[in-house]
């Protein structure tokens, strides 16, 4: 399995705003390779944060990728996967629309009547007490033929996949903004890191839109 975390931060390193809502700080050119990302992975996944915050599709938008992964006899869209340890996306979320297929990665600490309620539009992996083991949940997907994935947020499962060392690379495209707020989230949030910082490589640096795209590997 080969894990890409992919995101957008403000110059400053924030993903939103102290109010959580969806904010543009890509510009064309990097959703169009945000897009193609998404069309050379198996899967997309983000946290229930993320689905609550932004009520994201996280489908492939461009027809031409689709029609490439046809081609290569991928399904038209990869698969979406959402880390939700109580099973708090809603049932009318994009992500659970029929435009492809959706594993909700829950914990023992979902409610029945919740789970009944997500069965009917996703395919459900339980793993974990109170929150989503992640380790266990990643090996349940990669059981499903799912080997490339794309992480796109938010900054707590961002944090809790470098703490458990499920990073292969970051892709962070760094827009020319500055959002602020101690209470804005960061790329990398949780408890943090106070010792044993990873470490990452940098591979490639380029100037996309108004910004700049920063391309790591994490060494191990
Ligand atoms: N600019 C960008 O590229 C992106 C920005 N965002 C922004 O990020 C914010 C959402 O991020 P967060 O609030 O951090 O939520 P998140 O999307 O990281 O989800 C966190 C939730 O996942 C669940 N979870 C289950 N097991 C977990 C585990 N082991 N580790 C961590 N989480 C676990 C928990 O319910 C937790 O509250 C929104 O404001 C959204 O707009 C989100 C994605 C990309
Ligand atoms: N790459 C990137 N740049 C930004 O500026 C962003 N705000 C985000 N957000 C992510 O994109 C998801 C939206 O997906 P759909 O277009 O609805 O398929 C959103 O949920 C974040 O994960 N990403």
């Amino acid at each position: 399995m080969h894990v890409v975390v992919n995101a957008a931060t403000s110059a400053d390193g924030k993903l939103s705003s102290r109010r959580r809502e969806q904010i543009a700080i890509s510009g064309e050119e990097d959703f169009a390779r945000v897009d193609r990302l998404r069309a050379d992975s198996d899967a997309v996944v983000v946290g229930v944060g993320t689905v609550v915050a932004d009520d994201p599709r996280l489908t492939v938008k461009d027809e031409s990728l689709c029609e490439d992964r046809l081609e290569r006899g991928a399904p038209e869209q990869p698969a979406r996967v959402v880390i939700d340890s109580k099973g708090r996306t809603p049932t009318d979320a994009a992500v659970l629309s029929d435009a492809a297929p959706t594993y909700v990665c829950l914990s023992e600490a979902a409610p029945v009547d919740t789970r009944m309620d997500l069965a009917d539009h996703a395919e459900l992996v339980t793993a974990g007490d109170d929150r989503v083991d992640l380790l266990r949940a990643f090996a349940a997907l990669q059981e499903q033929g799912l080997e490339r994935i794309m992480v796109e947020g938010g900054g707590e499962l961002i944090f809790s996949l470098f703490e458990v060392g499920l990073v292969d690379e970051l892709r962070l495209f760094v827009g020319s903004t500055i959002i602020g707020g101690r209470d804005a989230p960061t790329l990398a949030d949780g408890t943090g890191f106070v010792e044993e910082f990873p470490l990452l490589e940098l591979e490639r640096v380029e100037r996309l839109d108004d910004g700049a795209l920063l391309q790591w590997t994490v060494k191990s």
